[in-house]
């Protein structure tokens, strides 16, 4: 069954100590590191690119699960890949072509992530799309910033692709705490975004080792 993976996003960080605060969630029991591509076009906000990937990555072994908001994913996925990415997550609303943008990036060598905005219906990532991809991303905000108030509606979506897709990675982002855990990982999602509620935690420990137990505790219900 899909274990669960907690992905701290480094966009609540503070950017001047990246490095430091990167690592620091690693020790706290983080599987991946989530960094928020964001190209000012795509999404009101701009904050990093490949080159900062690609400093970042010697500092740690961690899996990049590199969250790609901008207007031409197809551009930037042999970046991505030459910096040191693991995971290349593009929006569906950005291309008219999604599956040959998973082919371009399975070619580069990176697990293809897709990811939906809270208004996209789920029926556009059913069949090939989530058949061909790593990970299907359910945006739990509007892209763009972090610290939003967490939509509950969109999990509906995650519930559709766990009920259809058992080993599939499904991915929640934006909004991530702990009194909002419980819908996410009822719902099936498996690999949870989390960037204010870790960032700002006293305890970063103690919130992933909770977030990981009850998305453990919730996926026994969808495969043994
Ligand atoms: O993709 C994102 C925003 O577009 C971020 O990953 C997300 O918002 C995480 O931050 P927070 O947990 O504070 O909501
Ligand atoms: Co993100």
């Amino acid at each position: 069954m899909p274990k669960a993976i907690i992905a701290p996003s480094v966009l609540a960080c503070d950017f001047a100590n990246l490095q430091a605060e990167a690592t620091r969630m690693v020790k706290n029991g983080a599987d991946w590191l989530h960094l928020d591509v964001m190209d000012g076009h795509f999404v009101p906000n701009i904050t990093m690119g490949a080159p900062i990937i690609k400093c970042l990555r010697p500092c740690t072994d961690a899996f990049f699960d590199c969250h790609m908001m901008v207007s031409d994913p197809a551009k930037w996925v042999d970046d991505i890949a030459k910096a040191g990415g693991n995971m290349y997550t593009f929006h569906i609303e950005a291309t008219n072509d999604p599956i040959s943008v998973i082919h371009q990036i399975h070619k580069a060598g990176m697990k293809a992530g897709v990811a939906l905005k809270p208004g996209t219906p789920v029926d556009v990532a059913l069949g090939d799309v989530a058949e061909l991809a790593d990970m299907i991303l359910i945006m739990t905000v509007e892209p763009g910033f972090g610290g939003q108030k967490y939509k509950e509606e969109c999990v509906a979506k995650a519930l559709t692709l766990r009920q259809r897709y058992p080993h599939l990675d499904i991915e929640v982002d934006g909004g991530l705490a702990l009194d909002t855990i419980d819908s996410s990982a009822q719902a099936g999602a498996n690999v949870i975004v989390a960037g204010s509620s870790l960032y700002g935690a006293p305890n970063p420990h103690e919130v992933i080792a909770t977030f990981r137990s009850k998305v453990d505790e919730a996926q026994k219900q969808w495969i043994q």
